[in-house]
């Protein structure tokens, strides 16, 4: 039975110009020096610096992936790049699903699905997002809608080496608020669950992450909670000294 790798990614949004790449330098350079024990560290810029920045972190343990995928692998689809080009350009992960794609373009599970389908077999791995609303939370949904997401946009031929799960509660996200450690560790553990009800003892090893807030004041807490094996950073990823400080949260 393998045992889920630890992974801290950062998810630079819409944010970065190609001057961000001297910061993020010198974060890659400490980060290989430094290296944190048993822990990956993972990059997703925006597209227009994902070739640059995979150039020269050819040779760095930092590896560095993308936000999102057409679930085609070539075509007319004006605007879009497929999960083909991003393995060309040297990605290693390709995030699907995150929720403010669910809410901007009207992403559903079965597209999710389709997308995550076509970074595996490119050859990359997928980082499923999924997550409750505020409202959905409220109601006491948030289990039944993170299972659901969870079924449907997972493929069935998913394997911990190939699909990691990202939680991120849709409230916590960009807010400065986070769940309890109690409450990730409900809805983690659920997940757990679902992946060894669906995948057997593989299930027991794909990495679960959290996101959502995450900081380097809270990282620890959040990172050390039951079937936590790391983190999905937005805001504090754009920063090499906030990065890196969560990143601490391995080092031993
Ligand atoms: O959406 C996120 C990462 O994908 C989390 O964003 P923040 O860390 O800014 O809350």
């Amino acid at each position: 039975m393998s045992k889920p790798v630890s992974l801290v990614a950062g998810n630079w949004k819409m944010n970065g110009q190609r001057g961000s790449w001297k910061e993020i330098d010198s974060l890659i350079t400490k980060i290989d020096k430094e290296a944190p024990a048993d822990c990956e560290v993972l990059i997703c810029p925006p597209l227009t610096l994902m070739a640059l920045f995979a150039v020269d972190a050819s040779q760095s343990k930092v590896q560095i992936g993308a936000q999102d995928c057409h679930q085609n692998n070539k075509g007319a689809h004006t605007g879009d790049v497929s999960a083909s080009m991003i393995a060309d350009c040297g990605g290693s992960h390709i995030i699907v699903g995150h929720s403010e794609r669910r809410a901007d373009h009207q992403e559903t599970s079965a597209l999710v699905h389709d997308k995550a389908v076509s970074v595996v077999e490119n050859g990359m791995k997928a980082i499923i997002c999924v997550g409750e609303t505020e409202a959905e939370r409220d109601a006491g949904d948030a289990v039944k809608i993170v299972l659901d997401q969870i079924s449907q946009s997972v493929p069935s031929t998913a394997t911990s080496e190939t699909v990691i799960i990202a939680y991120e509660p849709v409230w916590a996200i960009g807010t400065g608020r986070t769940p309890t450690v109690a409450d990730v560790e409900e809805i983690h553990t659920a997940i757990r669950n679902s992946l060894i009800d669906r995948f057997s003892s593989d299930g027991a090893g794909f990495s679960i992450l959290y996101g959502g807030s995450v900081k380097p004041s809270n990282a620890k807490e959040l990172m050390g909670a039951e079937n936590v094996n790391g983190a999905l950073v937005g805001g504090a990823s754009l920063k090499a000294d906030d990065f890196n400080g969560i990143i601490d949260a391995y080092r031993p």
